[in-house]
């Protein structure tokens, strides 16, 4: 018999064709995102669960006795509750790699975005302020022979600084627990604490996975050792950055802009002070949004569940839920 799972999200044709090659399906099939009530209330006795970042916790762990295995379909998994899944014994699944080309080259868009002024500019030539010459009050920043410091520089950051120091010629400096020699080597990362990339980058990315040691990682101490003229994106998770802090040092022109693909609370809020202002870019959160990649991270999601429920040695397991 074919173990049953349940898929939270829609995912591609083909990509469903293969999971029902080994499992049975159900699905949500109402409009949007299934909401919380109806997938506990549709779990019932599915062994494995696709999802999008459905919050993994107690409640609906309890509310699926069978459940055996969770995929995610991100590679950012702060969605499971790992304690919970592991007394239970369940497996959880993310998308490693796959995305990290395009969500490099999305963290550039927003770096070139707000060093250039892009969608400001474009705002100004659509509701026709352009009436002359521009003056130096609408000129840029270089981005080219700057100094990039990224914050947790794993899969997706070293693709980033790639892109900086090959594409733009940067200085990359780079900060995580652990030092990446082979990265030193091939990009000239320069490992550092991270005071010293903050007070000496004129791009700081923020690349980690929240975690409890990440939450708020950005505060007003740290964004207090930035550099007035610095420019400061968000790509990983939005509760890395406390956003009241955001806000405030950028009211003051403490430092020249943002770009910000991630927020504190998703959608975010029409009216968050962040919208409001030019020299903040932000994006719905679209890091790995290409019609490629998604599918690619939807048969990947779709691969792991099979094989975590079907074979003995499954794939891409997050490491805190290996050997459970
Ligand atoms: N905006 C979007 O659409 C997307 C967002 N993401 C986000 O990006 C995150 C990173 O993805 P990926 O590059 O694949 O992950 P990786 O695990 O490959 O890289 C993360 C890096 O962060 C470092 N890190 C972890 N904790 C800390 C810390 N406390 N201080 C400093 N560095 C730290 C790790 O190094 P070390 O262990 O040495 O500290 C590691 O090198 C995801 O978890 C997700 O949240 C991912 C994809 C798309
Ligand atoms: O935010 C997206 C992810 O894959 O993580």
């Amino acid at each position: 018999m074919k173990p049953k799972i349940f898929l939270a999200r829609k995912v591609p044709k083909e990509v469903e064709d293969y999971i029902a090659q080994h499992c049975d399906i159900e699905k949500w099939n109402g409009p949007g995102i299934i909401p919380r009530h109806e997938l506990l209330k549709l779990l019932g006795d599915s062994e494995g669960l696709l999802i999008n970042r459905e919050l993994i916790d107690p409640e609906l762990l309890d509310s699926a006795p069978k459940l055996r295995v969770v995929s995610n379909n991100s590679v950012g998994y702060n969605n499971f509750n790992i304690e919970a899944m592991k007394s239970r014994g369940i497996i959880g699944t993310n998308t490693p790699s796959v995305l990290d080309e395009t969500v490099a080259d999305l963290v550039l868009g927003l770096i070139l975005a707000t060093a250039r002024r892009i969608s400001e500019l474009d705002r100004y030539v659509k509701t026709g302020q352009w009436q002359g010459i521009i003056g130096n009050e609408l000129y840029g920043t270089d981005v080219h022979h700057a100094t990039i410091g990224i914050i947790g520089m794993g899969r997706i950051g070293e693709c980033i600084a790639e892109r900086a120091k090959f594409g733009f010629k940067m200085r990359v400096l780079y900060c995580n627990r652990k030092q990446r020699a082979e990265a030193e080597e091939r990009l000239g990362a320069e490992h550092c604490s991270l005071e010293q990339l903050l007070q000496e980058s004129d791009f700081v990315v923020l690349m980690t996975p929240l975690t409890p040691q990440t939450i708020n990682i950005m505060s007003d101490r740290e964004f207090g050792f930035m550099k007035r003229t610095a420019i400061f994106i968000n790509a990983s998770r939005g509760e890395t950055v406390n956003e009241s802090a955001l806000i405030k040092v950028l009211e003051e022109g403490k430092i020249r802009g943002a770009g910000l693909d991630v927020f504190d609370k998703e959608p975010v809020d029409p009216n968050n002070p962040l919208l409001k202002m030019p020299n903040v870019v932000t994006l719905p959160h679209i890091g790995s949004a290409t019609a490629k990649t998604r599918f690619d991270m939807a048969m990947l999601a779709g691969q792991n569940l099979v094989k975590a429920l079907l074979e003995n040695e499954p794939a891409n397991l997050v490491p805190e839920l290996k050997n459970i």
